[in-house]
Formats: structure tokens, sequence, C-alpha cells
């Protein structure tokens, strides 16, 4: 499959390597960072905007920046079908058979997708990452390296989960919350947080009141029963 991805920093160097192990291929690299459209090497290197002139029946989008409200207002920007997103999954994943992973997601050498959990449109499940049996975890989060959330927990959307943090069974972190690297959750967190330490606690409100506004953010039920497309491109 051709891949085109969206950003071109050390987030995207890794998900190439991703492509690759898979033996798919880069097709073009597209950032802003790029006033007008090159070649080089075999991929097509430009501007964002550039997209819509490129893409084709054979190729397939994945935006490949690493934070999630960045990564979120592209979608909006791109507004193409979400069957034009790729899911790419790293060969030395553990992704179980009843595990559903939505479309745009990312899941990086060594993680662990265990049965029944449900990952959202246009995550990142980071190297090492371990997403326990039953977890819930909404579109546009970040599990970083290490991290550890253990049965039946449920992410909202946009939350990062800091490097190496862990959850307790059955705890809820609300949409658009981040947790500090090496955190312990042990209560549940509520929407726009932002909690550290062990066990974590509130070390301020993470957003400003106009972007809380502006984010929307699934509630708990929705995301509870949410479904993902019929069709996506697990190998
Ligand atoms: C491949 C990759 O690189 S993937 C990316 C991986 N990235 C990460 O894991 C980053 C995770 N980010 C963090 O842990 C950050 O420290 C954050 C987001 C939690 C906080 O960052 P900031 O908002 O800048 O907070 P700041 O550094 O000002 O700290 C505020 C307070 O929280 C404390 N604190 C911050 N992070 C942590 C943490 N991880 N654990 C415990 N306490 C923390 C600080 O000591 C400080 O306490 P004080 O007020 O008593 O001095």
């Amino acid at each position: 499959m051709k891949i085109i991805l969206i950003g071109d920093g050390g987030h995207s160097r890794v998900i190439r390597d991703i492509i690759l192990a898979k033996g798919d291929e880069v097709y073009a690299v597209l950032d802003d960072k790029y006033t007008r459209g090159t070649e080089k090497a075999g991929k097509y290197y430009g501007p964002v905007a550039h997209l819509h002139e490129i893409m084709n029946e054979d190729s397939k989008v994945v935006i490949a920046i690493g934070n999630n409200l960045i990564r979120k207002r592209i979608m909006e920007r791109l507004n193409i079908n979400l069957e034009q997103y790729s899911t790419l999954i790293h060969p030395t994943a553990f992704v179980s058979s009843t595990a559903e992973i939505g479309r745009g997601t990312v899941i990086m050498p060594y993680a662990v997708i265990n049965a029944s959990a449900r990952v959202g449109n246009h995550c990142i499940i980071n190297s090492s990452a371990i997403v326990e049996h039953d977890n819930t975890i909404g579109d546009f989060c970040h599990i970083c390296p290490n991290v550890t959330l253990t049965g039946d927990v449920l992410l909202g959307e946009g939350v990062e989960m800091g490097a190496a943090s862990a959850v307790i069974p059955g705890k809820s972190i609300g949409s658009w919350s981040i947790v500090g690297a090496g955190s312990t959750v042990i209560r549940n967190v509520s929407a726009h947080s932002k909690v550290a330490g062990s066990p974590a606690k509130s070390i301020r409100k993470s957003m400003p009141i106009k972007f809380l506004q502006r984010s929307g953010g699934d509630s708990y039920e929705k995301l509870k029963n949410f479904s993902l497309p019929a069709t996506h491109d697990r190998k």
C-alpha cells in the first residue's frame, strides 16, 4: 500500500519505519515547512495543501504528528473520509483478534492490545505500551512508551498518557487530560485535567477555557458505546 504521511518530524520518521517493516511504501510526505512540491529518492515532498492533488485510490493517509490537538485540527482541515486513513500496526506488536483498532491509528513496536480492547481513530499506541483487556480509548489519544493501562480502563478523547504511567483497573480519564510521565492513576480523572505523581494528583487544569469550549470531547456514554468502521487495514 502507498502511504501519504502528514508531518515530517521525529514521530513521522518512526512511522516510516513501521511502513517499511510492513512492506508498504511511503509515497509522499506533506508538511507546511515545504512551500512547493519536489521529488526526492522516489518520494514526493510538499505542503499539506497538495494532498488532494496526489491522493488516488491506491494511497492511504496517516497524520504523523505526535501532538493530539494538532492531529485533530489537521484531520478537520483535511476533510477526507475516514476510510482514506490507514491503520498501521508494527509487526512486533500483539493485537488480540478480539480488539478493535480505529482508522489513522498507529501501533508502535512491541505494544500489546489485549482482548476486547477498543482503540479509537487517530490514536498513537507507542512503543511497548500495554493496553489491557476491555479498555476503551477515545479518538486522538497518545499512549506514550511503556504505559500500562490495566483492565477495563476508559480514556476520553485526546488523552495523553505520559511515558511509563499506569492506571489501575476500571478507572476513567476524561477527555483532553494529561497524565505525567511515571505517574500512577488510582482514581478517576475528570476531563481537561493535568495530573502527575504516584498516586496521581492534579497539578493544574490542562487547557485554557477557550480551548475547552472548542474541543468538545466525547461523553463517557458515547465512548462506551462507540463502534469502529467495519473494515480497516489490519494485517
Ligand atoms: C517518543 C516520545 O517522546 S513520546 C512523548 C513522551 N512524553 C512524555 O511522557 C511527557 C509527559 N509530560 C510530563 O510528565 C510533564 O511533566 C507534564 C505534562 C505532566 C507537566 O508539564 P508542565 O505543565 O510543564 O508542568 P511543570 O513542569 O511546570 O510541573 C508542574 C509541577 O508538577 C510536577 N510534575 C511535572 N511532571 C511530573 C511528573 N511526571 N511526575 C511527578 N510530578 C510532576 C513538577 O515537579 C511541578 O511541581 P512543583 O509545582 O511542586 O514544582
